[in-house]
């Protein structure tokens, strides 16, 4: 494995715990019957290594199933480019010719492809690819399947993709072929959701390392003053400069294309009174087309453009190594993706902030959007039932600001035992505590005074303009019932 490590990625050595997942995808462990795993590694923590070296070392044909094309493309490209490893993908946007070719290796005795990366939904819709799965498994071909980004199987995370619970069918049908399931971010529930989905709660081994990434501070700071965007601008202008990388996370793609604009703006103003400058910024969503969003994604990772305002359509599978900076100008949804999004800061292991604004206002907003119906999303009052613990977390986590942000956020994301006086004074908190005048930021505390105009009346989802409206109008009429006594209704 030393050897493979070095000769075909280059690695001087394993990071933890590369080693023993790879080892344990091989040989298996003691006490454990098969080979399945579970692995929770921080974001730019290596996973990929932890199944491409197996693959590599055992044969046969290794099936990645991971959630994003691009990302699936990139993999692909980087491991028969640079590693010269064989490696395909299948999926609904390739061309006739490219899913023939594939479709044509699988189907051989013994394939040469040692990794075939599909989507989600190929998995799920694709009976030719069944077919070939099937042929391999008989053949004793089909060496493991790697479920990436695991957490999208369970509905109870943050990032639930509905055609993830179908790859429960896999442990059935393959019932010999190992599992190894990974992600970033799993609770404890999430876990568990995880493992049993895929069949594999009782035999696979987990693997977890620390979370803690010590090199990001955490900041939370009050929106108010921010809500301007010109002074959001100003405050990025004046905080980053021009030449660090960062990314500003936002909730709307409206959002986006108004804090780049502002941002720009400013860093115009700059040039024309000599002030320092800002950065370039360029806005990210969903709503971009391809082409352009490609353009973007390469010009801020070259730093032609260094920062872009976001949505979390930007993120999963960069692996931008000096990004200084993460903010997020709204409250996140759940505090598995405010562990994502922050974790794309620092890989390069220097220090790097995170800093994220707090308004009540936004709160209530995330309510509602959660409540909007959404494509298999399922029942509105399921959806809100799965969002609303998971953005009372978010809220709690915001507005403390007495107990460690970085040991609150361990232990939310499981990791018992991180006690405070390991932060080492890298969260605001911890600052205020130690008596740091300006805190991390260097800036005056207006929280308090902030706090003051900002209060929203907490209201259940539900009671937003759709049910003033019907309210107004009378509400909707309902056939009046019978009275019943409590004894009639028992009967
Ligand atoms: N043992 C190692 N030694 C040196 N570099 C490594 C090692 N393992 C992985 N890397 C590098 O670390 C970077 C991140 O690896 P990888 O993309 O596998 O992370 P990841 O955990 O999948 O991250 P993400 O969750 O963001 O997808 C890559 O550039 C990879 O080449």
């Amino acid at each position: 494995m030393d050897l493979c490590n070095k000769e075909v990625f280059g690695n001087e050595a394993f990071r933890s715990p590369q080693f023993s997942v790879a080892s344990h995808a091989i040989r298996g462990g003691r006490g454990y019957a098969g080979r399945d795993c579970f692995v929770l590694m921080p974001t730019g923590g290596g996973k990929s290594l932890c199944y491409q070296l197996p693959a590599i070392i055992t044969g046969g044909v290794t099936v990645v199933c991971s959630p994003l094309l691009s990302l699936i493309q990139d993999q692909v490209r980087h491991l028969v480019h640079d590693y010269d490893v064989p490696a395909t993908y299948l999926s609904s946007a390739q061309t006739e010719t490219d899913a023939r070719a594939a479709f044509a290796e699988l189907r051989k005795d013994k394939p040469t492809i040692r990794l075939l990366y599909v989507t989600p939904e190929k998995l799920a819709s694709s009976d030719a690819l069944w077919t070939c799965l099937e042929a391999l498994y008989d053949s004793g071909q089909l060496a493991r399947f790697v479920i990436d980004e695991a957490h999208c199987v369970s509905s109870w995370g943050h990032d639930f993709r509905p055609d993830y619970k179908k790859l429960g069918a896999l442990k059935k049908r393959f019932p010999d072929t190992p599992v190894m399931a990974l992600t970033a971010t799993a609770t404890m529930t999430v876990r568990a959701d995880v493992l049993k989905s895929l069949g594999i709660a009782r035999t696979a081994r987990c693997f977890t390392v620390t979370f803690n990434r010590p090199n990001i501070s955490l900041i939370v700071k009050h929106k108010k003053r921010m809500r301007d965007v010109s002074a959001f601008a100003k405050w990025v202008a004046d905080r980053y400069g021009d030449k660090k990388a960062g990314i500003v996370y936002c909730l709307s793609r409206d959002e986006t294309a108004t804090l780049a604009a502002a941002i720009n703006a400013e860093r115009a103003r700059r040039f024309k009174t000599g002030e320092r400058p800002g950065p370039a910024a360029a806005a990210y969503n969903a709503g971009v087309p391809q082409k352009e969003r490609t353009r973007i994604q390469n010009a801020w990772t070259a730093g032609d453009v260094r920062v872009c305002c976001a949505t979390i359509a930007f993120g999963m599978g960069i692996d931008k190594p000096d990004v200084r900076y993460v903010v997020h100008y709204s409250a996140p949804k759940s505090l598995e993706g405010l562990y994502q999004e922050i974790g794309r800061a620092g890989r390069d292991g220097k220090e790097a902030e995170a800093v994220t604004l707090y308004a009540a206002s936004d709160i209530t907003r995330l309510r509602r959007i959660n409540a909007m119906p959404q494509p298999g999303g399922g029942r509105r009052a399921d959806r809100i039932k799965k969002s609303e613990p998971l953005l009372r977390e978010v809220e709690a986590f915001l507005l403390n600001r007495v107990d460690c942000r970085r040991a609150r956020l361990m232990s939310y994301l499981g990791e018992d035992g991180f006690e405070a006086r390991r932060c080492g004074v890298t969260c605001d908190a911890c600052a205020r505590r130690a008596g740091i005048a300006g805190g991390l930021l260097g800036e005056e505390d207006t929280w308090d005074e902030d706090a003051k105009t900002d209060k929203v009346i907490r209201k259940p989802a539900g009671s937003g303009a759709t049910t003033r409206r019907k309210k107004a109008a009378g509400g909707r009429k309902r056939k009046a019932k019978p009275k019943t006594t409590t004894r009639a209704k028992k009967k």
